[in-house]
């Protein structure tokens, strides 16, 4: 196995234990996968916790997507594998989780199913852009990859409805962050919800978008 693998492995449990040891995904909930240099992608595997996941257990997948060693991977497949054609470079890595506030937010009246997020602090505009909101999917269902494949590529985060966030990354990083600041952003807008907070400019994050290149359109 090459170091960066060996890296990558390593990292991505890494990462899974600090989202799960700050209470942003609980129990066996939630997949991970990322971009490994052949072309191929490693995946967490189905029914683990992220708190304890093993490197060397992680699912194998080649570069044409076939599964060439590690334990049975997530049922999310395609889901992640959606994100990966439909954005090409700029998916290196998929991060879903079942966080708290972002479910919250999901099921209430009035959100904005094409930006679930209002624009309340520069790094949530920053980091995911425009955010959509996705109907019910039973947990596994293929349906999923379908609705991703409708964004064409023009979203880097979504929460799925009554169940949880997903978010693509350049790197792992990336994502994780991104992630991030889509839970603290959800945590905000439902802490201020009712109490017509002022949010950023249209001007304003219209500043962000063109100095950080956020995906707007
Ligand atoms: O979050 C999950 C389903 O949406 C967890 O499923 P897996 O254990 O199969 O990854
Ligand atoms: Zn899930």
């Amino acid at each position: 196995m090459s170091s960066s693998e060996t890296k990558l492995r390593e990292e991505i449990c890494l990462i899974a234990k600090s989202l799960f040891d700050r209470g942003l995904t609980a129990g066996a909930s939630g997949n991970i996968s990322a971009r490994t240099e052949d072309g191929g992608l490693l995946v967490s595997p189905t029914g683990s916790s992220f708190g304890r996941l093993d490197p060397a257990r992680l699912s194998r997948f080649d570069d044409k997507l076939n599964h060439i060693g590690g334990d049975k991977p997530t049922k999310e497949m395609p889901l992640h594998s959606a994100f990966y054609d439909t954005r090409g470079d700029k998916a290196g890595a998929i991060v879903h989780l079942h966080s708290c506030h972002s479910v919250a937010l999901s099921v209430l009246p009035d959100v904005d199913p094409d930006n679930m997020l209002p624009p309340i602090t520069a790094y949530g505009v920053m980091r995911l852009g425009k955010v959509a909101l996705l109907p019910y999917f039973m947990p596994g269902d293929p349906a999923m990859g379908g609705a991703i494949r409708g964004l064409a590529g023009k979203r880097s985060a979504v929460v799925l409805a009554h169940h949880g966030p997903v978010v693509a990354g350049k790197t792992l990083e990336a994502a994780a962050y991104a992630m991030e600041e889509l839970e603290e952003t959800a945590k905000l807008t439902l802490m201020t919800r009712g109490m017509t907070p002022n949010l950023l400019t249209e001007a304003q994050v219209q500043g962000l978008v063109r100095e950080f290149g956020v995906e707007w359109d």
